[in-house]
């Protein structure tokens, strides 16, 4: 046989095994993507909590929807994948930064003049205001800044805008007494696997709890956390229950919820903790109702709630969900709460729609806790961790 043909036999039968093998490696890889989405759901075991109070339900889509089909995999194609970490970063930094109004190019400007004068230091003062950072910081900036001779010589411009962004960032950095803040969850300071972590979501109605408490159960997933449970104990608003659901659905996480309007909140609260506990699940996510009438009745109701959780499980953190665009009105509610419950951090929700950045300065000054997760848009991936460096940024308009 001619040795051409040999030749294009041979290079025929690579080819063929060539293209054989990247089919099976394709259909391989969608299979492992398939159980790898499947996981969470499939992890929850099938125990119910017991009936301790029967106005309690515990629902899990995931299990429901696989029974129905029989078939894990038709199950698994109803469940979302959370968008991994580092796209979402990479997504909502950009957002992030067009959130916070960037006044640093105005104090830029100011700063730049040739010999500043009393109206300008003044002028300085009022943009800081202007972006919501609070009376005492913007003082203190004030202050900082003129202490420092290189911005009252304003010699050098990227001197001054280095020293200015050096500022910004201890201003978001630290609190009242230049301790700098710890942006980790507390799941992250104690990660034991065995331990659940428990997390209480806090806040005036229309803040963005209950929406917060369905994106972080996504955030978390997309972290890696394997089992979720979430508890709907916001029983004032009964459609909150259902929104809850509504979130955990697509993710297939399990939520202990009452149908019943107006059911006591502890009772729900307990029932998670119990059948976060009995499940050995990573995190409980509570979602609480954020009534106001006043300070005793919210304390009362909130202190139970922790308490009857604390039964089964420690609360490690409380999270006070806050809506950016409330400005100083926000803040006064804040410290309503942070006085009822205690609180080991905060989420600023809505800051898409926000061109106050200050407020994030200001409020960890009031609390003397961090930001540690921000909400930026009504998406389901629109919650991210607090990136101090891409907001300072943001304020300077880079
Ligand atoms: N633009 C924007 N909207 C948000 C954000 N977070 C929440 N929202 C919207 O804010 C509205 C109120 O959110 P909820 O989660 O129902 O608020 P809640 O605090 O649970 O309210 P109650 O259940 O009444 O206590 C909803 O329309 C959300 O989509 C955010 O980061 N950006």
């Amino acid at each position: 046989m001619d040795i051409h043909i040999v030749w294009a036999i041979i290079a025929a039968v690579l080819i063929i095994v060539g293209i054989a093998l990247v089919a099976f490696a394709l259909v391989r890889s969608k299979k492992a993507n398939a159980q790898r989405d499947i996981t969470p759901a499939m992890q929850e075991s099938d125990s119910r909590s017991s009936d301790t109070y029967n106005d309690v339900d515990s629902t899990d889509s995931a299990d429901d929807s696989r029974h129905a089909d029989g078939d894990a995999a038709s199950a698994t194609s109803e469940l979302d994948v959370p968008e991994d970490n580092a796209s979402r970063m990479h997504r909502l930094r950009s957002r992030l930064s067009h959130s916070a109004n960037p006044f640093g190019k105005a104090l830029f400007s100011i700063l730049t003049r040739d010999n500043l004068s009393e109206s300008d230091w003044e002028e300085v003062e009022d943009t800081l205001l202007l972006a919501d950072v609070g009376a005492d910081t913007a003082m203190g900036m004030v202050d900082e800044l003129r202490r420092d001779a290189r911005v009252n010589g304003a010699q050098d411009a990227a001197q001054i805008q280095s020293l200015l962004r050096a500022q910004l960032l201890k201003a978001v950095n630290t609190d009242k007494d230049g301790h700098t803040f710890d942006r980790r969850l507390e799941l992250e300071v104690t990660p034991d696997a065995s331990d659940t972590h428990v997390i209480m979501m806090v806040g005036v109605n229309g803040s963005g709890k209950t929406t917060t408490t369905g994106k972080l159960s996504r955030l978390l997933l997309g972290e890696g956390s394997q089992q979720i449970v979430l508890g709907a104990a916001d029983t004032f608003r009964a459609a909150a229950a259902d929104q809850l659901q509504t979130w955990a659905d697509r993710v297939g996480v399990p939520v202990v919820r009452s149908d019943k309007e107006g059911a006591d909140p502890a009772s729900v609260a307990f029932e998670a903790a119990q059948r976060a506990k009995e499940d050995n699940a990573q995190v409980l996510i509570v979602d609480t109702a954020g009534r106001l009438q006043n300070k005793t009745n919210l304390m009362d109701e909130l202190g139970k709630i922790r308490r009857v959780v604390e039964k089964n499980l420690p609360v490690g953190e409380v999270l006070l969900v806050l809506d950016a665009t409330t400005g100083q009105n926000g803040m006064a509610q804040a410290k309503v709460f942070a006085e009822a419950i205690g609180i080991t951090g905060i989420v600023l929700t809505k800051l898409d729609g926000s061109a106050k950045g200050g407020i994030v300065i200001a409020v960890q000054r009031e609390l003397g806790v961090p930001v540690k997760l921000v909400g930026l848009g009504e998406g389901p991936d629109d919650l991210a961790r607090f990136d101090t460096e891409g907001f300072v940024d943001g304020i300077l308009g880079e």
